[in-house]
């Protein structure tokens, strides 16, 4: 074999983020490869709920608005959040979903660019990221939605000079595959467009750049481990900031929200991008996890994160190579977020066996056996096993167990 369990356990020992993985809840016997759809718990997120729940809540209830600084979570939490994504302090808010945060910046998006009446959307995107922009342009009306597949057929979409705004994941979350988000940006700002970035797949699982984006928003329960249904985020550059305006116009976005106006007046800056009451309980676990980010060596986590989505590449085409399984994510580390995906034509029964035997991935339709690397806490043995029994279910044939084959409502 490549490289032996051993010597992967030699690897563990001199990473230096081995210490990190302490901070997180993993159940014994458990191979976690699904950080990219929900991240395991930091452990002390619990407490620091709890502690909100007894100390703020109920220690000074409605005074908490004021003495917790709850009304402020939306920025206080941006701000921490943004060195993960390469952006500064008052460029970022944290609150509701990604899927309302599209609807944010790409409203935002649209008005920026009135004489045009085109947005650009990725058939391959996550579909939330297509359904929103299509109930927009619906409410709005007059605009055309113009698909393209990743960047093939970016050129000709933007020839035309009709194009308000481009929204692209950038890393897909079926193949794992990665943008080039500053050629890609440049691409679409070159024709007049303004770039949106979705960077679900992306934040924590390595340094973003977003700083050529006009505006990106993103998820916080996948690689940053906020916790289920945890709030998303939403840059926007500081270039837009004076004038970009949204239409989820709620009063936490407001100038003067306690003034209670009959008319909106948007705040200034990044806060404007606030809608309603934060999930306080919900910042509670995001900004625990984000206690532990802040201890992180970013180069390190990339490092590492390179080091484990080749391995377990390697380690697969070494181990599987007689069982049909085809890479889709690419062999350069540049071009690749923190996934490695591979297609088998009965994948879903494949995961099943897999999860059944402790080793969890996922399944995205038609075909594709998705594993994520969540660095602060997969070690390169994980890698090693993962591979090891994913061998072992395509050499007996575990998948073929009929119960593997009923589906479960959430795969
Ligand atoms: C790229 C991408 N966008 C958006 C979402 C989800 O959006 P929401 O948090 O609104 O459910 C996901 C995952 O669920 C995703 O992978
Ligand atoms: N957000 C999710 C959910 O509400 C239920 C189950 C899974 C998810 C996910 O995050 C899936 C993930 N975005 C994906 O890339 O498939």
């Amino acid at each position: 074999m490549a490289i032996s369990r051993a010597d992967c356990a030699a690897l563990d020992a001199a990473d230096p983020l081995r210490h990190l993985r302490d901070e997180f809840v993993l159940p014994d016997g458990t191979v976690y490869l699904v950080g990219n759809s929900l991240g395991a718990p930091p452990k002390r997120a619990s407490a620091a709920v709890t502690r909100v729940v007894e100390e703020e809540w109920g220690g000074r209830l409605v005074g908490a608005w004021n003495a917790d600084g709850w009304f402020d979570l939306p920025t206080s939490t941006g701000d921490r959040l943004a060195p993960l994504i390469g952006a500064g302090p008052g460029q970022v808010v944290v609150g509701d979903t990604t899927s309302i945060a599209i609807v944010k910046a790409v409203s935002a998006a649209l008005r920026l660019r009135p004489g045009r009446r085109v947005i650009v959307s990725d058939l391959d995107n996550f579909p939330t990221d297509r359904y929103m922009v299509q109930g927009l342009a619906g409410a709005l009306g007059g605009y055309e939605i113009r698909d393209v597949r990743g960047t093939e057929g970016l050129d000709e979409a933007l020839a035309g000079g009709d194009v308000a705004c481009v929204l692209l994941s950038e890393v897909d979350y079926r193949t794992g595959n990665r943008h080039d988000t500053a050629e890609v940006t440049a691409r679409v700002q070159a024709a007049g467009a303004l770039m949106v970035w979705d960077l679900c797949h992306s934040a924590g699982a390595y340094q973003v750049d977003v700083s050529p984006a006009d505006f990106a928003v993103g998820c916080t329960y996948k690689y940053l481990n906020g916790g289920p249904g945890s709030p998303a985020f939403v840059y926007v550059h500081p270039r837009h900031q004076a004038d970009a305006e949204h239409i989820l116009t709620g009063w936490h976005g407001h100038a003067a929200p306690f003034a209670f106006e009959p008319g909106y007046r948007p705040a200034e800056g990044v806060r404007r991008f606030a809608v309603s009451t934060p999930h306080v309980l919900s910042f509670a676990s995001l900004n625990a996890s984000l206690d532990v980010w802040e201890r992180a060596d970013l180069a390190e986590v990339r490092a590492k994160s390179v080091a484990l989505t080749s391995l377990f590449i390697d380690l697969v085409e070494e181990l599987c190579a007689p069982y049909g399984l085809g890479l889709a994510t690419s062999r350069d580390p540049e071009r690749r977020g923190s996934q490695v995906s591979f297609t088998h034509p009965e994948g879903y029964p494949v995961m099943r066996a897999l999860i059944d035997r402790g080793v969890h991935g996922d399944f995205r339709a038609p075909d594709i056996l998705r594993f994520g690397f969540a660095p602060l806490y997969i070690r390169h043995v994980d890698v090693h096993d993962a591979a090891v029994t994913l061998a072992e279910v395509l050499e007996k044939e575990h998948w073929r167990d009929e119960r593997y084959r009923r589906r479960l409502a959430v795969t």
